[in-house]
């Protein structure tokens, strides 16, 4: 099919399901608040006012009884569905609601620093290659692998030179995505994001350098630095 031929629908499918357990706070960690906003609301709101998005759905957890309460729940764009007990059966659970053709935009809830910039490097790069891509950062720090054997030794440094640390969004046609996260997930295969799901169907998705203030609220120390960042986004764009 030829480029102008293909469809390019976008749709953002965001897993929001989980409990933050590496948190350790009382609420999922997507309810917790930067300023006046929830993470999940700063990550919806970046999301749902980029022109290329055209739907956001969301999977939220069946016990979760906070999302509706959210303004951002009733947006035109935003559609819930239920989540699973894994993130990427989360994601899974999104994908049902998109068209064979579409292509799928996931991206965490936990990552609410994103920006239209790195959205627009990941868009242009996999429409103009044709080839789905996720956003990543070159390994800065030095990498250790350990022994398997839970001495905390370690058995030798890796080289970096070829070693990316992968982000969200990442971004595929809907129906690969799908049928790749079907089978990797019915064969019990370890699935962390979806470029894995991908790779265990034999595909080689691009890597997008990305920003590294697109992180992942994951330990309770991340929310001060997504603070800061956060602020300095907003920062920047009021002196825009
Ligand atoms: N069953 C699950 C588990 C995770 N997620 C989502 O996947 C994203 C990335 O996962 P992670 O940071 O690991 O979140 P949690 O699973 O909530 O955290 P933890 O592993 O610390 O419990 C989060 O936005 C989370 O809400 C999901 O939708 N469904
Ligand atoms: C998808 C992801 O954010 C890429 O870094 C990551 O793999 C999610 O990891 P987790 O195992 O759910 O914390």
């Amino acid at each position: 099919m030829s480029k102008s031929m293909s469809n390019n629908r976008i749709v953002a499918v965001v897993p929001a399901a989980g409990n933050g357990s590496r948190m350790k706070c009382e609420q999922p960690k997507q309810y917790m608040k930067i300023g006046e906003l929830t993470i999940l609301e700063h990550t919806l709101n970046t999301l749902i006012s980029h022109s290329k998005i055209s739907q956001v759905i969301v999977a939220i957890s069946p016990t979760d009884s906070i999302f509706y309460t959210l303004p951002v729940a009733s947006h035109p764009k935003v559609i819930a569905v239920q989540g699973g007990d894994s993130r990427a059966a989360s994601v899974l659970a999104g994908l049902q609601k998109l068209q064979a053709t579409d292509w799928a935009m996931v991206h965490d809830a936990a990552r609410p620093c994103l920006s239209h910039q790195d959205m627009d490097k990941l868009i242009d790069t996999v429409f103009d290659k044709q080839q789905g891509g996720i956003l990543a950062v070159p390994i800065s720090d030095t990498v250790k692998l350990a022994y398997a054997d839970k001495t905390k030794t370690i058995e030798h440094s890796l080289d970096r030179t070829y070693l990316w640390g992968a982000a969200t969004p990442q971004l595929f046609k809907a129906e690969e995505l799908r049928s790749c996260l079907q089978k990797a997930l019915s064969e019990h295969a370890i699935i962390t994001d979806e470029a894995s799901a991908i790779e265990y169907c034999g595909g080689h998705p691009l890597l997008v350098h990305g920003r590294r203030d697109n992180i992942k609220i994951t330990q309770p120390e991340d929310l001060a630095i997504a603070t800061f960042y956060l602020t300095q986004q907003a920062k920047n764009k009021e002196n825009v």
